[in-house]
């Protein structure tokens, strides 16, 4: 049975058996834990599209905080859109953009980037939807990604003119050869479902998003007859080197976003990319 954990941002409330508070819509993040496997399920749910603006990543961050403090035994991280799993930083964040409020923003990402991608419990991304840019990231920071038929997902970065920051690409390199990673990363290649599965971009496919989450469940309980403290030891060695370069460069990359992203030619870019997606949309 779903135990008593909704959390969104500093908020608790209860839930009963496997059903919501009615508040828990509104809520950018909800966190379930499964009582008997004692797995949290974090559903990121900010619609349209889950695009990361501050407000999103400080519950993240704010939950990855939790379940660390409450020594969770493994996370699955979905989406309740029915298309996207998330869309990427929000581009409302870097266009006309506040300069404080963007260091924030960045700072921010950079805490869920360290607590995701260097968490002790183990992590599966259950993609039900689309997946670019600063989506596929979550997923990448993850140990195991399931991915639902027929969506994309990739660091589609330079396709936007813009550079992915050097502890993206490691993500994306921890996951993939390198080779492969360098083509998706200068192409910006968006793959589909099946073609992530074939560069090892994801693990395996799923027919829906009770399938992902069954596969996640399945790959977390692999884990069960390994000691908790050897697992995580283990995966952070591996992970060491990607997270102490950017420790070391905190400072410098949010300067350098908040350099690149003024630049009024990257402003333009960004402008015009707004302008298709919402022509887009209104189509
Ligand atoms: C210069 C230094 C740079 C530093 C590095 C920065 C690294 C950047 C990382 C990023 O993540 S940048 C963001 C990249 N994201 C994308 O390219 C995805 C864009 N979105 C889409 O492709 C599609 O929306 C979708 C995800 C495939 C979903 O398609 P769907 O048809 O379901 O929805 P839409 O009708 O397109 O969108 C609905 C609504 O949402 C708005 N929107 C979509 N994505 C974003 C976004 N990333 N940020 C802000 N807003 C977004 C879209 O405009 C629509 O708005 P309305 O028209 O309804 O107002």
């Amino acid at each position: 049975m779903l135990r008593s954990v909704l959390r969104a941002s500093t908020t608790r409330l209860g839930v009963t058996g496997s059903r919501f508070c009615s508040s828990a819509a509104d809520k950018l993040v909800i966190t379930e834990v499964d009582d008997k496997t004692g797995y949290a399920t974090v559903t990121l749910n900010r619609p349209p599209v889950n695009s990361l603006n501050l407000e999103l990543l400080t519950a993240i961050s704010e939950t990855l905080d939790d379940l660390q403090n409450n020594k969770s035994r493994g996370m699955i991280l979905t989406s309740s859109s029915k298309s996207v799993f998330s869309a990427g930083l929000d581009i409302m964040e870097m266009y006309k953009p506040k300069v404080d409020r963007m260091k924030e923003f960045w700072s921010t990402l950079q805490d869920v980037w360290f607590k995701l991608y260097g968490s002790p419990f183990p992590t599966v991304a259950a993609i039900n939807g689309h997946s670019p840019a600063g989506g596929c990231l979550l997923s990448l920071c993850c140990e195991y990604r399931v991915m639902c038929q027929n969506y994309t997902i990739g660091l589609n970065e330079t396709r936007l003119g813009i550079v992915a920051p050097t502890w993206f690409m490691a993500s994306m390199r921890n996951a993939m050869s390198r080779r492969d990673a360098e083509m998706a990363l200068t192409l910006g290649t968006l793959f589909t479902t099946d073609e992530a599965l074939k560069v090892g971009l994801v693990d395996e496919v799923a027919t829906s998003k009770e399938d992902a989450i069954a596969k996640a469940t399945a790959f977390l309980d692999k884990f069960k007859k390994i000691s908790p403290q050897a697992r995580s030891m283990t995966k952070q060695a591996l992970r060491s080197k990607d997270i102490m370069e950017l420790e070391d460069n905190r400072t410098q990359d949010i300067d350098l976003f908040v350099y690149a992203v003024t630049q009024p030619k990257v402003q333009k870019g960004l402008e015009m990319y707004l302008e298709a997606l919402k022509a887009k949309s209104a189509k």
